[in-house]
């Protein structure tokens, strides 16, 4: 097999459809914006602040790392701001290669000044659009749709949830709730799943990351999730045999029903979720064909990107373009916009590219 190089990777079409808008600030922009809204920083030199947020957010708890997004969500709190940092979020995704994206935030995180619900949102679209249109002029396609988050430890979860109905034909394509785990299950906010499912709008769920196979099951079978946000603790639902290992009923219905796991491979190794990613779930989960995809997360705070994921596991689990195509089509099938969208990305964009490198 022909090695893969790290180029050609960033070459490459990508989908993604778990990244976080204050999670992939660049640090020079964080020192910028923090000058001007006076907010205090643990350093102002962006190579030692990017390096800062690696380290506090290799913590090993999911609950530490979370600490590290007060310096993010402060100085995102102006219409301008955010705009920036969307505009800036999808130069970068389209600069390594992404062609689809799904980045999330919560708005609810965003209102320590003067802005409304609905303000944030508008500001956050208007900057994905101006950074899809610059990557256009620089000859990088993406598309970019917004996903709003409700934080799981709040009560505005129903409240987002109409935030996002009312600016579905506006670029915001689905819903989620994050934030830490334990403590919170997704059923606390069944009132506001249960409103996107009459309203036939999607969501994902962030669930089995921290915590186990209850919140995955509560996520699915009482929530209605199109999607897991990580879902990574699924393995704790399938034994090792000699032969094959065996699925509990739970992995064998998210399996069976092609339910897609947003993987975050070192996101998962910092916050103690997965031991390194050598030993990271995905290899198993791929080989029994679960519906894989690979995903950032907080690129910011992972020191990370679609393509350095993308090269960690080839490096791990010497994986080829038919595998780094898989993941890609895994998560392009799995995106929350319409189907015709879908297949025009796969079928134009994602196949002939892989294509060309399978040979
Ligand atoms: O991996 C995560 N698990 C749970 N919550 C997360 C994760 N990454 C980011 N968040 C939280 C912190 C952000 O402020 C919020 C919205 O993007 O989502
Ligand atoms: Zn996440």
């Amino acid at each position: 097999m022909v090695a893969i190089s790290y180029e050609d990777i960033v070459k490459a079409p990508k989908a993604l459809l778990h990244d976080h808008l204050d999670g992939g600030l660049r640090p020079a922009t964080i020192v910028e914006l923090a000058a001007e809204v006076g907010h205090e920083l643990p350093t102002t030199d962006p190579g030692a602040l990017g390096r800062w947020f690696v380290e506090a957010a290799d913590s090993g708890s999911l609950e530490r790392y979370l600490e590290t997004f007060a310096h993010t969500v402060a100085v995102m709190q102006t219409a301008p701001a955010l705009r920036r940092v969307a505009r800036e979020c999808a130069q970068d995704l389209a600069a390594d290669g992404v062609v689809y994206a799904e980045v999330r935030f919560a708005p609810e995180q965003h209102l320590e000044r003067d802005l409304t619900l609905d303000e944030v949102v508008e500001a956050v679209v208007a900057g994905f659009a101006e950074g899809t249109a610059l990557a256009a002029d620089a000859g990088h396609q993406i598309r970019v749709g917004t996903l709003l988050t409700a934080m799981r430890h709040a009560a505005r979860s129903q409240e987002i949830a109409e935030l996002a109905v009312r600016h579905r034909d506006a670029g915001v394509v689905g819903f989620d709730i994050a934030g830490a785990e334990a403590g919170f299950p997704p059923t606390r906010h069944l009132d506001a799943f249960e409103y996107l499912q009459r309203e036939n709008f999607h969501f994902t769920i962030h669930a089995g990351e921290a915590f186990g196979l209850p919140s995955i099951w509560q996520a699915i079978q009482w929530c209605g999730a199109d999607r897991l946000g990580h879902g990574v603790r699924i393995v704790d639902d399938i034994t090792p045999g000699d032969d094959r290992p065996t699925l509990g009923r739970l992995a064998a219905y998210v399996r069976d029903k092609r339910i897609p796991l947003e993987l975050c491979p070192s996101s998962n190794v910092q916050t103690g979720a997965a031991a390194s990613i050598a030993e990271h779930p995905i290899g198993l989960l791929r080989d029994l064909r679960f519906r894989v995809t690979v995903n950032t997360d907080n690129r910011l705070m992972s020191g990370t990107s679609m393509s350095r994921e993308m090269a960690l596991l080839v490096e791990a689990f010497g994986y080829g373009w038919k595998e780094l195509q898989w993941f890609t089509i895994n998560a392009m099938k799995s995106a929350f916009i319409p189907f015709d969208e879908r297949l025009v990305i796969i079928d134009e964009v994602i196949k002939p590219a892989y294509a060309k490198l399978l040979g």
